[in-house]
Order: structure tokens, then C-alpha cells, then sequence
């Protein structure tokens, strides 16, 4: 039936040709926030954030996302306090979303899904050398999750909007040498918080999510800028790069915390 195809296609997706879970995974993300269920915790910090515009360096299509990434070799562009022992460093940022607006971020709050969702990925220097080292330790890395959704234009969104026809292609990259990307962030301090995963291989349990209540406005042509962006590289077959989330993994023996009431 339907169903059994529709998981099928599910599992055959073109994005997970590896498994779809991961053997002894107990942290796995995505997840699906039940509001009613998560904790109010009194002594979560509000969480601060300071970027160095500066340390923006580029813009590029790795043939899953496009990624900016931040020159991370000094404590420049850092987050502290939340659910953090320590600070964490501005690695890069991305984007998950859909082919239409129904669904395209990889959480989703009491099962319903946004047509797209922010990730700005850190890393804990103070305790680790390397970003890559830092991804194998369960509190190597920090992502804050920023959900879109259909509104108003984004001003600030509109700079990089304005750069992606040039790294249409996978393994394009253009400089793009000054932005602060606080301008993504809502201005409601409100999170939710809890123990995860990188959300593509090697889906490493690395992870401490802190995923803002509220989402961030985008407009339709914003939306379809990313619609138009290719998973394939220059002269081959032009495949959409949309859909580019990880289905939703199972809760197990987690509480997600809140930072408000
Ligand atoms: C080898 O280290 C990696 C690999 C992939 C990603 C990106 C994934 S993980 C995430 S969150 N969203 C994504 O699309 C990393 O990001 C921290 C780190
Ligand atoms: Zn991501």
C-alpha cells in the first residue's frame, strides 16, 4: 500500500544511502519537542551570544547545504552560559528545508514541522584542539536551532539570499567576508534544550541543542532562492537541493529541558 512505499522511498531517500540509525544511538537527532512535556529548569542561564562580523569568511555548497562558515582559530565569535559548562566557538552556519512549505525542518514542535530550519554550529575550544576533535566528544558541540517560517521578508536573511545564485552548484564557494549572523536570531531569549547528535554522518552524539522557541519570519522568494540551489555539481544531471533533513529519531531516555515557563 501507500504506507509501506512511502516508508520504502523514505529509507531509499537519496540523501540516506547510509543507515538511517545508527547501531546503540541512545542521543540521536532530530526530535519532535512535545511542549507539554518538556521541563521548566530554574537554573539554565540565559544564553549570550557575541559574534565578530569579521570572521565571516564564505559561503559554500557542499552538495548537501550551503554552509558560511567563520574563521574559528580565535574566541572572536563565541556562545556562553544556557545549558554550556563552557563557551563555544562559531564554526559555520546552515540550513535544512523542504520542497514546499508544508515541511523542511528537521525538529518539530508537538509534531509539526516549519518549512525551514537555521543551525549555527559551535565548538568547545577551551577543551578540545580541533573542531574535528571536538565532534567526537558528547560535549564537543553546541547548535543553536533557529525555525523559519512563512511571513515577512527577512532584511537580513536577503544579504546571503542575494548570494546564492553563485554557489548554485555543489563545491562552489564565493567570500563573503563581512556578516553577523545575530540578525537570524528572534529577539525572545526562550529555548529549549537537550542532549543530541550531528543530524547527517557520521551522526556522531556530540551534540548540545538549544533550539529557540520562536521561529524567524521568511518570505515565499526567500524560501524559493534555497529551492533553487543544486545537490549536483556543474554539468551534471541538476538535481534540487531540497529536502535536505534527517528523519525524525526517537526520544529514549531524554528530558528536554526548557528555559522558560
Ligand atoms: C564532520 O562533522 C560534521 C559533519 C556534518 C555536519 C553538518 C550536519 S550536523 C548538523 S547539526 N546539521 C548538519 O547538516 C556537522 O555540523 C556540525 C559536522
Ligand atoms: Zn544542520
Amino acid at each position: 500500500g501507500a504506507c509501506c512505499s512511502y516508508r520504502l522511498r523514505d529509507a531509499l531517500h537519496p540523501l540516506w544511502q547510509s543507515p538511517l540509525t545508527i547501531p546503540g544511538g541512545t542521543r540521536q537527532s532530530p526530535i519532535n519537542i512535545q511542549w507539554r512535556d518538556s521541563v521548566y529548569d530554574p537554573f539554565l542561564k540565559p544564553l549570550k551570544i557575541s559574534y565578530d562580523p569579521t570572521t565571516c569568511l564564505h559561503i559554500w555548497n557542499n552538495g548537501y547545504s550551503f554552509l558560511v562558515e567563520f574563521d574559528d582559530s580565535t574566541d572572536r565569535s563565541i556562545i556562553v552560559g544556557g545549558p554550556l559548562e563552557n563557551q563555544y566557538r562559531l564554526k559555520q552556519f546552515h540550513f535544512h528545508w523542504g520542497a514546499i512549505n508544508d515541511w523542511g525542518s528537521e525538529h518539530t514542535v508537538d509534531s509539526k514541522f516549519y518549512p525551514a530550519e537555521l543551525h549555527l554550529v559551535h565548538w568547545n575550544a577551551v577543551e578540545y584542539p580541533s573542531f574535528e576533535e571536538a565532534v567526537m566528544e558528547g560535549n564537543g558541540l553546541a547548535v543553536i536551532g533557529v525555525f523559519l517560517k512563512l511571513g515577512a521578508r527577512h532584511e537580513g536573511l536577503q544579504t546571503l539570499v542575494d548570494a546564492l545564485p553563485a554557489v548554485k552548484h555543489k563545491d562552489t564557494v564565493i567570500e563573503f567576508d563581512v556578516f553577523d549572523p545575530s540578525c537570524l536570531l528572534p529577539s525572545c531569549p526562550d529555548y529549549w534544550t537537550y542532549a543530541g547528535s550531528l543530524t547527517t554522518p557520521p551522526l556522531t552524539e556530540s551534540v548540545t541543542w538549544i533550539i529557540k522557541k520562536k521561529p524567524i519570519e521568511v518570505d515565499e522568494d526567500q524560501l524559493e532562492a534555497f529551492r533553487m540551489l543544486l545537490f549536483t555539481s556543474d554539468g551534471e544531471e541538476e538535481k534540487r537541493m531540497v529536502d535536505n533533513f534527517r528523519p525524525l529519531q526517537p526520544l529514549m531516555d531524554r528530558t528536554v529541558r526548557s528555559s522558560f515557563q
